[in-house]
């Protein structure tokens, strides 16, 4: 589902003449099978974000070839990404990232916005899914009128509307008490299984990996 091969990433940073390399992945492989739950653990500064960052296309690798779906993502040109993004990957942050201005109803219909879909499908689809999080009787909420679990639900609403195979996660229970940190592994494991979504999660906390079929642990930038 996801390959990494022989990735090494750099990033340049400084003013130009006084440019600095600074080396964050060091030849790392990596192959995510479909239906798979994998936890990306390590310590701050390990490189777990340009993981992410690069997987997603949000950051181009410095060397090698990442293969996301069967297609290799390395070449795509900004345009592509777009498109292929939306259409593969679902995104859940620790802080939800929810636009404040917009209804829980509206943060969820935009991604079907942004695929072009028509209003009345769009309807359906989004209350359908805010159903499936529990969340049709908050669809005219704002974020600010949530609960940190629900308005992590919304943002869960926001990346399955469009059927991702994939779903991304940067710390996704950071924010979230135990409890709403239990129900949020549940629901996780329950799209694993029914739908087969597959998810790569970076996580610190230990109860996450637990539900994870692979963990992966950078070191200095290397997979140990
Ligand atoms: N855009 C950038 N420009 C320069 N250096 C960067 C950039 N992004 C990340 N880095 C550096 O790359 C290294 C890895 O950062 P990254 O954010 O991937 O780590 P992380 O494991 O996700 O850390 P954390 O757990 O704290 O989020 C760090 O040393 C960081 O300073």
């Amino acid at each position: 589902m996801i390959q990494l091969e022989a990735i090494n990433h750099s990033f340049r940073i400084g003013q130009k003449g006084k440019e600095r390399i600074v080396p964050v992945l060091h030849n790392v492989n990596l192959n995510v099978r479909r239906g798979d739950i994998v936890a990306i653990v390590g310590r701050s500064g390990s490189g777990k974000s340009t993981l992410l960052n690069l997987i997603s296309g949000y950051i181009r690798p410095t060397e090698g070839e990442i293969t996301v779906s069967g297609r290799k993502v390395s070449r795509l040109t900004e345009g592509e990404w777009a498109d292929f993004r939306l259409g593969n990957f679902g995104f859940i942050f620790q802080s939800f990232q929810l636009i404040p201005s917009m209804t829980a109803y509206a943060n969820v219909e935009l991604p079907l916005i942004l695929k072009g879909m028509g209003e009345v499908e769009r309807r359906v689809q989004t209350l359908s899914i805010l159903k499936k999080v529990g969340l049709e009787e908050y669809a005219g909420h704002y974020p600010s009128e949530l609960s940190g679990g629900q308005q992590q639900r919304v943002s869960i609403a926001r990346a399955l509307v469009v059927n991702p195979p994939i779903i991304l996660a940067d710390e996704p229970t950071g924010s979230l008490d135990s409890e709403n940190e239990e129900s949020l592994l549940t629901f996780i494991k329950e799209l694993n299984r029914e739908s087969g979504i597959t998810f790569l999660i970076i996580t610190h906390d230990d109860r996450v990996a637990s539900i994870a079929d692979h963990t992966i642990t950078l070191k200095d930038g290397v997979i140990a």
